[in-house]
């Protein structure tokens, strides 16, 4: 028998729900030339895709989500990524800010990407610390709420291993490592909306994904209390803030979104090369080539609403997870440089139990008299209570009656504020200025796909679409 010789090609496999595997093929031959000419001429291939990072920087939050970041990286990220000839290095962080801090003492500029082994609130601090440092090598003061933000090249790569991971979702369609490890190996590239929040000329935070006031707020106020019990922490709170069923009275000034195509209630929702995002990413260019960075937004067209609020959610990006798999806004789009706020203003207890199962299923959420969603760009919040106290008329009797509205003891108005829930972190202020960044920053991932019934159905739709 003549010697054989041999190579194996690693590739990825779609799965169902947008799952990827890594499968692999060996190639067999006698002729040793022959397989050399092969792997040399693969290896050449491969060097060419300079999309594909080569070195990464890893964070890993320990304590994120059920505990397991660090086994889910060693067993199943860590071994793709070395097959792949990658090189990391490798942090994992000992407390809450040191992701973010680090990320202002490193020399970011080596690597190609930053990757965060967590949920929601890991990727945060990853951001932050990124975006944080972009505006700071560029002497941009981020306290201005009016400042262009310079745009984020080095990508973010999620892995999950948090409570919600709703961004992980919401741009891979499913929350599974070993899926986000290979999008971060084929070197993939989403960008992503960003809004800044301030308070009276302070920045506070950057949102990707849920700003919410109400309902959303007091469920993560609570439940930060009750960390040990892990992501069912969040079921707990969230029985407990239904239960408690308060409003709060407010103002939203907002301006529309007019440059961006589409509205939050159309029927199609956004996915892999999606047209919006597309289009917007060409305004923002055409913006950029005109303007500069100088570029500023006029002060028309604010519309306000006074009310009294169950619930006020401002979200970048659909918020699709695995407790709800179509989001808070499925026809939100990921980088159109727009958020859809929605407003459930005060309705019964059983009419908002009929809203937030409409979460969880496939019905019209914003199908209800007491829901109202627009698609901005910008917009403040101020509570009555704020309003009250700016413009001294604050009755001092309402504080001493404790924490209900004295006008109206029986109508659960609160005249506490809550608090915003920021992509799962809370903020200090109630009353906040919001602006959203078109494609401020860039993740390892494409979307979602559209669905396909087989591997093989797709890869014809693909051959069609090449043809
Ligand atoms: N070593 C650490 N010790 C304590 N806290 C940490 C550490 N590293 C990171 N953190 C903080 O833990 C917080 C929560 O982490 P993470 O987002 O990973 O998990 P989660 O809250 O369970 O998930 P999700 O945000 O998806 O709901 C983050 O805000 C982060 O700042
Ligand atoms: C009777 C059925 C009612 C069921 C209602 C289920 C509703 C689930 C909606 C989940 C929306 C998540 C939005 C994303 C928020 C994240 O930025 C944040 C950080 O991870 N998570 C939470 O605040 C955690 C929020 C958790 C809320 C439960
Ligand atoms: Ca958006």
């Amino acid at each position: 028998m003549a010697k054989l010789h041999a190579f194996t090609v690693y590739y990825v496999k779609r799965g169902r729900n947008h799952r990827w595997r890594c499968s692999d093929v060996t190639f067999w031959c006698v002729d040793e030339h022959l397989c050399n000419q092969w792997t040399q001429a693969l290896k050449e291939l491969l060097e060419m895709q300079k999309s594909r990072p080569k070195q990464l920087l890893v964070y890993i939050n320990p304590y994120g989500g059920k505990r397991q970041g660090k086994r889910i990286y060693e067993q199943k990220v860590a071994p793709l990524f070395s097959l792949a000839s990658i090189s990391t290095d490798v942090v994992i962080t000992e407390h809450a800010n040191h992701a973010k801090d680090n990320l202002f003492e490193v020399n970011i500029y080596k690597y190609d990407g930053v990757v965060c082994v967590g949920g929601d609130g890991m990727f945060s601090e990853v951001m932050h610390g990124l975006i944080g440092r972009m505006q700071k090598d560029s002497g941009i003061d981020q306290n201005n709420p009016k400042a262009s933000l310079v745009q984020c090249n080095i990508r973010i790569g999620i892995i999950p291993a948090g409570s919600t991971d709703c961004i992980c979702y919401s741009t891979v369609g499913i929350s599974d490592p070993v899926t986000s490890a290979l999008h971060i190996i084929i070197g993939d590239c989403q960008p992503l909306d960003v809004s800044s929040v301030h308070h009276n000329n302070t920045f506070l935070k950057y949102s990707v994904s849920l700003l919410g006031y109400g309902f959303y707020g007091d469920i993560l106020k609570d439940s930060e209390k009750k960390r040990w019990m892990g992501p069912m922490r969040y079921d707990y709170s969230g029985l407990k803030t239904f239960l408690s069923h308060h409003y709060y009275e407010g103002t939203i000034a907002y301006q529309p979104a007019k440059q961006t195509h589409g509205s939050p209630r159309d029927k199609e929702s956004c996915r892999t090369g999606c047209y919006i995002c597309k289009k917007s990413e060409k305004q923002l260019a055409e913006q950029t080539k005109e303007h500069g960075l100088k570029h500023e937004e006029g002060e028309e067209d604010w519309k306000v609403i006074k009310g009294k609020f169950l619930a006020i959610n401002a979200v970048n990006m659909s918020c699709a997870c695995p407790r709800s798999p179509k989001g808070l806004s499925p026809a939100a789009h990921l980088a159109d440089g727009s958020a859809d706020l929605i407003l459930v203003r005060k309705c019964s207890r059983f009419d908002f139990l009929r809203y937030l199962v409409r979460h969880t299923n496939q019905d019209d959420q914003f199908d209800f008299p007491f829901v109202d969603v627009y698609r901005v760009k910008r917009f403040q919040f101020t509570s009555k209570l704020s309003e009250d106290n700016e413009s001294n008329v604050m009755d001092i009797g309402k504080k001493r009656f404790g924490q209900f509205c004295r006008d109206h003891p029986a109508c659960c108005c609160n005249i506490v504020n809550s608090t915003w829930n920021c992509d799962g972190e809370t903020l200090d202020s109630s009353a906040i200025e919001v602006r959203v960044h078109c494609q401020l920053m860039k993740l390892f991932a494409r979307g979602i796909e559209e669905n396909c019934k087989d591997e093989a159905a797709y890869s014809q739709s693909r051959i069609e679409q090449l043809l």
